[in-house]
């Protein structure tokens, strides 16, 4: 045992031939590195860029994945995607036939993959549309306020009480709908909420067909995955099939002015399991991505009294004491902008950016990189990068206070919201709502930890690594009211 350990931590510089891979740990065979995965593959992958550097490689099943985790790998690693034939790997689970449809899953950047960008950039994330939203954000935030001024004194659990508010608020941004009771029953989850959570749950499990592409489904990962996104689509289909009556109806009376994007979906001439597989995407990345963010930043705060002290000194200052914020009052607020990009820095919702293989063998940082690799970059390691980032595991946001580092794509120490092409598309619209709610739940509440716990560094701070990085036990605090 002793000696099969030393064998796998030592550096390895793999040579084929005259070519030298990555370096890497020694990969065992058939299952390669597999095991060591398990506990979170981007931890895992930045202790890897701690011993062999900033491009280092692993195999996974037959595959051979490249992970870059410093500014210049991240740059490299764009490059080659630049310059080559790359398609983006998708797991098996979400290979359902529907992928001609698909934003996120899309392989490669085909014309309709550009279609459905440029739909979303131009009528839900451009600063018009942006702002033809705030009132529904502004309306939905106010009622998850007004909820837990109705729970004060009680147990609350944040995460399900954002997600709910964030699935509300794209709900009624898509389909004009609530789709989530604030007060649901959270240990029975029904319709969409359950689908959402299922999806979420079906990417976070390993699945063998991914590593070993002779095995179609062995756990049964595809069909509960499109089980799931059935489930999904069963909470909006009838909506769907009212308003085509209903703009069927109106066809002649020039009335059919557009309400919300499903007006613009079918607009645009859209069938039904084009608008299915478009919302189900928009859900699945934009809601728990969201609300992860909010609670991790409320735990954060919590935890950090003098960060949430200034926090409130600038609410008081700018915004006074009102209870329900708008989204043109928080659009300026230096130190809270910069507790979200803090948060963000620590707690990436993507910790590794979603791998692309390259169809042709190239050389990226003096190293070979063999055809059919797939290409990562590890966000989480450059974020706790001590080479990049003063005291990179303390909560400090006074450091993005006066530095122009954004997370807009062109700072690769700080990529949040990815890079390059695939980058997401819905960043403008996540940074206005986490701004709002983190604004209100700061701006209205005091926060205490159960049970009368008075010593903050007993509020647990550990991660579970899924599609999304969460944290490991949701957030439950007991809010009090400032009012
Ligand atoms: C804090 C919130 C969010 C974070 C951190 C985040 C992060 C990301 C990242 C890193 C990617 C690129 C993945 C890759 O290249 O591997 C991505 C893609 C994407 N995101 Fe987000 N996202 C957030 C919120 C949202 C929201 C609110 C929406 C929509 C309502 C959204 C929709 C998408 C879509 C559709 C893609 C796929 C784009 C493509 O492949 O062309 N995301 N997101």
């Amino acid at each position: 045992l002793i000696i099969a350990v030393r064998i796998t931590t030592k550096a390895v510089d793999v040579q084929q031939g005259n070519q030298k891979l990555p370096p890497g740990p020694y990969s065992w065979p058939i299952i390669g590195n597999l095991p060591h995965m398990l506990k979170g593959p981007h931890i895992y992958l930045t202790q890897l860029a701690r011993s062999y550097g900033p491009l280092c490689s692993v195999k996974l099943g037959t595959h051979l994945f490249v992970i870059g985790s410093s500014p210049m790998a991240a740059t490299e690693i764009m490059r080659a995607h630049d310059k080559l034939p790359t398609y983006r790997w998708v797991p098996k689970a979400g290979q359902d036939g529907l992928q001609d449809y698909s934003l996120i899953w899309a392989t490669q950047c085909t014309d309709h993959w550009k279609l459905l960008r440029s739909l979303c950039r131009t009528e839900l994330f451009s600063a018009k549309g942006l702002d033809l939203q705030s009132s529904l954000r502004e309306k939905n935030v106010d009622k998850m306020v007004g909820f837990l001024k109705s729970k004060q004194g009680s147990l609350v659990n944040v995460r399900e009480l954002v997600f709910a508010s964030t699935v509300n608020i794209l709900g009624n941004i898509c389909f004009s709908k609530d789709f989530i009771d604030l007060d649901d029953d959270h240990k029975e989850r029904r319709g969409l909420k359950r689908a959402l959570y299922r999806l979420m749950k079906l990417g976070t499990t390993p699945n063998i067909a991914d590593f070993y592409p002779r095995f179609e489904d062995p756990q049964g990962l595809k069909r509960k995955t499109s089980e799931a996104m059935n489930e999904a689509f069963g909470a909006w289909e009838h909506i769907i099939k009212e308003r085509r009556a209903t703009r069927e109806a109106q066809k002649d009376t020039d009335s059919s002015d557009e309400q919300d994007f499903l007006d613009t979906m079918l607009g645009s001439g859209f069938s039904d399991l084009q608008i299915n597989q478009l919302t189900v995407e928009l859900f699945s990345g934009g809601t728990h991505s969201t609300a992860s963010t909010i609670e991790w930043a409320l735990a954060e705060l919590i935890k950090n009294k003098e960060a949430m002290f200034a926090l409130r000194e600038e609410l008081k200052r700018e915004i006074g004491f009102t209870n329900y914020i708008k989204e043109s009052q928080v659009s300026h607020l230096p130190y809270l902008h910069a507790c979200v990009k803090e948060t963000l820095r620590l707690h990436p919702p993507a910790p590794l950016l979603h791998p692309q293989a390259i169809l042709e063998g190239c050389e990226i940082m003096k190293y070979t990189v063999p055809k059919n690799s797939q290409l990562i970059i590890n966000v989480w390691a450059m974020g706790r990068d001590p080479n990049l980032w003063e005291d990179p595991l303390t909560f400090k946001p006074e450091r993005f206070c006066d530095s122009n580092v954004d997370f807009k794509g062109q700072d690769f120490k700080f990529l949040p919201f990815g890079v390059g092409k695939r980058m997401c598309p819905g960043y403008p619209y996540a940074i206005k709502q986490i701004h709002l709610m983190l604004a209100s739940l700061v701006q209205n509440f005091d926060w205490f930890l159960p049970n009368n716990i008075e010593d903050l560094s007993k509020l647990d701070m550990s991660e579970n690594f899924g599609i999304i990085s969460q944290r490991k036990k949701p957030l439950m605090v007991i809010p009090k009211c400032k009012c």
